[in-house]
């Protein structure tokens, strides 16, 4: 893929040192100035637990009923040993694991509607999924117009990117194509498509993965900034560093499912001494609660540590925090004991929660999309007409192979197509171009689908636009690339094949193709959405083989055993392959070329009735063909539904 790195919009020259991956600030963060007014959103859950399938052995319970709440202003990291329940309760709370979980999640007091709450939350997964081919300012463009009201001006949409650009330090890689940012830098790219619409919630999967300390470092920076404007931010992270650690408002510490700490960064060490679990000094606190929480200290700390936050024993305000350097006991033992801390617990977690005071619900939340359907269709055909003539490698392969397969069988074939001793090698001849046609317009699809599916989920989830406005969009985009590529090759091939020159029986023989290029589309989409590239790439061909068999080129239907005959009405490519015959041979065509004494199949009717095809039926192989590829088509819908959904 080619690198650019020239002089975009915002007059960046490429003589200017670039990439900085992230840049070292002269000044503290400002605000977004430019950035739609977005009311501040409190999250609380209550008693959530949940459960997945476990074998023969039922349900596994993965979270223990956990509370808490995530406030607006708040940096909050959930931290835990791997498998300890951070991902799930992450997902819960964004909403996109529902089934097994029971408890109840509130956003501002009221009971959370998912709909409303997914258009005001953004997640940000791990991995970093941008589209390679586009650069940095078209990819913002694209999320400003599909995520920013179409009332609004352009200056001012691209006012707002800039802002974000230069907040978030990718100003000067505005012109870099996506695929050529380092890691860090996507990792903003991901950050600022997002903030686009000012969501007043984020939730980042282990942003820091990947990055080394600096970039940990302003990564984290950038959430607690972001976290200060009023949103709420929410973060899984593995271990932290101990100045990272610092950055954080809260910390929810997680083991085996339970909650061991869910408060403030700052109380953590103090409240850890009232356990007698003393973090030694020059110790990184994040490692020694990692070392809590795996166990390293006892599971009877582990239990203590988890009773005490079901009774909210962090710091409720009237509890007086046992002096840490209070000697211990000849057993070692703090001398304030904890039965004696319980007595002092009174505040339940959810009394403590419901105490306090919670912003304003705002009631005219909605759970719209910000452009209307046939906006977000426009945007996303010109999006995909741009990735894909952008994709030249695939561009000249797709293009080339149907010009290199067009003279090959163009040079096999010479002037065979209107010669009565050639009309089975004719046959052969058109019969390959069925292969040809169906693999090469599938196997593209087949090979690039899986890698858009990622980038898909993070947009369709995070409410960019709907499934169906993609779905249209993504069939009308491919219409052009199929009519294109098949045209070229049958141009190619048809005349130096001697085919007869009648417009009207090229232009069928065209449509036809076309169709069965759509049909190789659809099929490629739906493999591609089912399987990762590898099994992609494998089962396309062989799925899709059979066909072929069933196609009456190598056994005509009424030869074939009776009990197996249904199968090639199954097939598609009978429908193809029998079109195109009639599209040649049929429609009166006059007698072939003989330049034998006797030639058999000089009449072309004769030809058609040896291969059983008696009655011309074109029209109807060719709405076959439509409707064959409408059904798959909503097939390859549903299948990509349901695949978004248990991708959550
Ligand atoms: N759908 C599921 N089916 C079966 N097990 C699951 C499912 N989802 C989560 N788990 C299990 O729940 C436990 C917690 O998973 P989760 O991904 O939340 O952990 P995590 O703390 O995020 O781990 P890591 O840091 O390694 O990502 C794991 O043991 C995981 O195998």
């Amino acid at each position: 893929m080619e690198c650019t790195n020239g002089e975009g919009p915002l007059g960046i020259s490429p003589s200017e040192p670039t990439n900085p991956v992230w840049v070292k600030r002269k000044k503290p963060m400002r605000g977004f100035s430019h950035l739609a007014p977005r009311n501040p959103l409190e999250i609380t859950y209550f008693d959530v637990h949940y459960w997945v399938p476990d074998g023969r052995r039922g349900m596994k319970e993965i979270l223990k009923g956990l509370d808490g709440r995530m406030k607006p202003g708040e940096l909050t990291a959930i931290m835990g040993p791997s498998g300890a329940g951070k991902s799930s309760l992450m997902n819960i709370l964004a909403g996109y694991r529902q089934n097994g979980v029971t408890g109840k999640v509130e956003m501002n007091g009221r009971e959370r509607d998912l709909r409303v709450f997914r258009h005001l939350s953004t997640y940000i997964p791990q991995q970093d999924h941008v589209i390679p081919n586009l650069t940095v300012m078209e990819s913002m463009r694209v999320a400003a117009n599909l995520k920013l009201p179409s009332s609004m001006p352009s200056k001012d949409k691209l006012t707002t990117v800039v802002e974000i650009l230069e907040h978030l330090g990718i100003q000067n890689c505005a012109e870099t194509r996506a695929g050529c940012l380092s890691g860090g830098q996507k990792k903003r790219l991901c950050i600022a498509l997002e903030l686009v619409n000012n969501p007043p919630v984020l939730f980042f999967d282990e942003p820091t993965s990947g990055l080394d300390s600096s970039s940990c470092l302003q990564c984290v920076s950038l959430l607690k900034m972001l976290a200060s404007e009023g949103r709420t931010v929410i973060c899984t992270i593995h271990q932290p560093s101990a100045r990272i650690l610092e950055i954080f408002d809260h910390l929810i510490l997680l083991s085996e499912g339970m909650c061991l700490y869910n408060d403030t960064i700052a109380s953590l060490v103090p409240y850890l001494k009232l356990f007698n679990l003393h973090c030694p000094s020059y110790h990184n606190p994040a490692d020694f609660v990692m070392e809590v929480a795996v166990g390293d200290h006892g599971r009877e700390a582990m239990k203590a540590l988890c009773d005490a936050v079901k009774l909210n024993a962090t710091k409720p305000p009237e509890l007086e925090i046992p002096d840490p350097e209070t000697p211990l006991d000849a057993n070692g033992q703090s001398s304030t004991p904890l039965s004696g801390l319980w007595g002092r617990i009174e505040n339940s977690m959810r009394k403590k929660l419901t105490k306090e005071t919670k912003p304003e619900f705002i009631d005219d939340l909605k759970a719209e999309y910000a452009v209307s359907f046939a906006k977000q269709v426009q945007c996303l055909y010109l999006r995909f007409l741009k990735t894909t003539t952008r994709d030249l490698m695939l561009m000249y392969i797709r293009g080339g192979s149907h010009v290199v397969a067009g003279l090959f069988l163009g040079i096999m074939y010479f002037d065979m197509g209107d010669d009565a001793m050639s009309v089975y090698r004719n046959a052969s001849a058109l019969f390959f171009t069925i292969i040809l046609v169906f693999y090469a317009s599938m196997m593209p699809t087949v090979l690039t689908y899986p890698l858009e599916v990622p980038v898909l989920l993070r947009e369709i989830l995070n409410k960019w636009y709907s499934l169906k406005a993609y779905y249209v969009a993504k069939t009308l985009a491919d219409v052009p690339f199929a009519v294109l590529c098949t045209f070229i090759y049958l141009l190619i091939c048809y005349y130096m094949t001697s085919q007869p020159l009648d417009a009207h029986r090229f232009f069928r023989y065209l449509a036809i193709s076309t169709y069965i290029a759509l049909v190789g589309q659809t099929l490629g989409l739906m493999i591609g959405t089912l399987f990762d590239i590898q099994a992609a790439v494998f089962l396309g061909p062989v799925f899709t083989a059979p066909f072929l068999l069933f196609s009456g080129f190598f056994l005509s239907v009424k030869a074939m055993p009776k009990y197996i005959r249904w199968l090639s009405y199954v097939s598609f490519l009978k429908y193809y392959f029998e079109g195109t015959m009639f599209c040649i041979y049929g429609y009166n065509r006059p007698d072939l070329q003989c330049n034998q004494p006797y030639c058999h199949f000089k009449n072309p009717d004769k030809f058609l009735r040896e291969m059983d095809l008696e009655e011309n039926v074109y029209w109807e192989d060719f709405w076959v063909l439509v409707a064959y590829n409408i059904v798959l088509r909503f097939a390859a819908y549903f299948v990509l539904r349901w695949k978004l959904h248990h991708s959550r």
